[in-house]
C-alpha cells in the first residue's frame, strides 16, 4: 500500500453562514489520481484553496508528507511541493509558451543569476523536454495568449510541472475543451504526470472522464466528504446518485 502524501484533518471554514468545509477528512496517497466531484457550491474549490494556502481554515490541519502546511503562505506551500493549474491563470499571455516554462523553472530554482533566465541553455533544454512530454514542442514559439483552450490548458500544466510538484491540483481540466479533445487532453496529461511520478487531485464535472481516469473518486456535498472509493462503486451509492443528478 502506498504512503499518504497529503492528509487533511477536520478542516473547517465558513463564509458568512455557509460552511464551505465542515469537518473535511481526506488522505491522498502517493501516485494516486483522485477526482473530486460534487454539486456546485459544495466546497470543492474551497478544498483546493485550503490545500494551497489561499484560504485558512478556522479548525483542522493539512499535512504534506509529514509536514504541517496549514499556516504557510501560498508561495511556501508551492515550494513544499503543491502546484495548481487552471483556476489561477499562470501564463504570461504576451510571452511565448517556451518563455513561460523557462520562467517557471527559474522561479522554482529561486536564484536570480546574472544571466537572464531566458538566455540560459539549461533552462531552455529542460523546458523543451517538458513541452515535448506534453506534446507542445511545436507551440514553443507561440505567444501563450493566442493558444486555443485545450493547448492553453496543457501549457498551464507544463508551467505547473516545471515547479516539480509532488502533488498537482487541477481545477476542471476538461472544461471549455470540445468533447472530441477531452480524452486526448486527459491522455496527454496522465501520461506526462505518470512519467514524472506525480500525484494528482482534480475537480471534474465530466463523469466519463472521472470514470476513465480517476483511481479514486471523492464526492463532496455541503462542505463534507459524502463518499469516496472506486468510481464504479461510488457511482452506485444512492446518496451519490441523488446528489450527482443535475450535475453537468
Ligand atoms: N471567498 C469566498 N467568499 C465568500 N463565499 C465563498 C468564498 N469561496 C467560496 N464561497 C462559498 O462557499 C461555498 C463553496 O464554494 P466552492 O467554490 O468551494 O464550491 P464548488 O464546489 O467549488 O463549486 P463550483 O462547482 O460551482 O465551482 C459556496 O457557497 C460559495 O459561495
Amino acid at each position: 500500500m502506498s504512503k499518504p502524501l497529503l492528509i487533511a484533518r477536520d478542516l473547517e471554514v465558513a463564509f458568512g453562514g455557509v460552511k464551505a468545509a465542515d469537518g473535511v477528512n481526506l488522505t491522498i496517497n502517493e501516485g494516486e489520481f483522485v477526482a473530486i466531484i460534487g454539486p456546485n457550491g459544495s466546497g470543492k474549490t474551497t478544498f483546493l484553496n485550503l490545500c494551497t494556502g489561499y484560504v485558512r481554515p478556522v479548525a483542522g490541519e493539512v499535512i504534506l508528507r509529514d509536514m504541517p502546511i496549514t499556516s504557510l503562505p501560498p508561495r511556501r506551500i508551492a515550494r513544499q511541493g503543491i502546484a495548481r493549474a487552471f483556476q489561477i491563470p499562470q501564463l504570461f499571455t504576451d510571452q511565448t509558451v517556451l518563455e513561460n516554462v523557462m520562467l517557471a523553472i527559474a522561479a522554482h530554482r529561486g536564484i536570480w543569476q546574472a544571466l537572464n533566465p531566458l538566455d540560459r541553455p539549461d533552462y531552455r533544454a529542460e523546458a523543451m523536454e517538458l513541452l515535448d512530454l506534453l506534446g507542445l514542442a511545436e507551440q514553443a514559439g507561440t505567444l501563450a495568449g493566442t493558444l486555443p483552450e485545450g493547448l492553453r490548458k496543457l501549457a498551464d500544466v507544463t508551467v505547473a510541472m516545471a515547479l516539480q510538484p509532488m502533488l498537482l491540483l487541477l481545477d476542471e481540466p476538461t472544461s471549455g475543451v470540445s468533447a472530441l479533445e477531452r480524452f486526448q487532453l486527459m491522455e496527454t496529461l496522465m501520461t506526462a504526470m505518470r512519467s514524472r511520478g506525480m500525484t494528482a487531485l482534480f475537480v471534474e464535472h465530466d463523469m466519463e472522464i472521472v470514470e476513465k481516469y480517476a483511481d479514486r473518486v471523492v464526492v463532496w456535498d455541503s462542505g463534507q466528504v459524502l463518499a469516496e472509493g472506486a468510481a464504479d462503486v461510488v457511482m452506485k451509492d444512492p446518496r451519490v446518485l441523488e446528489r450527482v443528478v443535475g450535475m453537468e
